[in-house]
């Protein structure tokens, strides 16, 4: 599995790229793009409103497969229609490049499917 990283295609399993510690210029730069997405020290955190439950599970079950496809997973809160994801990399204690493509992953599969990003 290989990701794209500005021109360069890394794969994270071979490359310690994607899972070194970001700085504060490299996370807040990035974070523009990103919109609903905010940093908590070693944490990023966001929150989408789906249409109903079903869609709020559907939502869950795509960024399963999304992290279980990078090896990289997010702490999710489920309430009603309410998800909450939390984003940082254990390995690391704290953001590496793994949670911001993580986070636009979530990010393109809240607007697949309908989910606004909260605050
Ligand atoms: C052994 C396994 O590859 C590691 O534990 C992976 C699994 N998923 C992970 N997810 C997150 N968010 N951080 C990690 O450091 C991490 N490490």
């Amino acid at each position: 599995m290989r990701l794209g990283f500005g021109d360069r295609l890394v794969d994270p399993c071979q490359s310690g790229a994607m899972s070194r510690l970001l700085n504060h210029e490299e996370i807040d730069r990035q974070l523009g793009d990103l919109p609903g997405w905010a940093v908590d020290g070693p944490l990023m955190r966001a929150t989408f409103e789906a249409p109903d439950f079903p869609a709020a599970i559907r939502l869950v079950d795509e960024v399963a497969a999304d992290a279980e496809s990078m090896n990289h997973h997010p702490d999710i809160d489920i309430r009603w229609r309410t998800v909450g994801f939390v984003l940082s990399t254990h390995d690391q204690g704290g953001l590496t490049q793994l949670d911001v493509e993580l986070a636009h992953q979530i990010s393109q599969a809240a607007a697949r499917i309908g989910a606004q990003a909260r605050g």
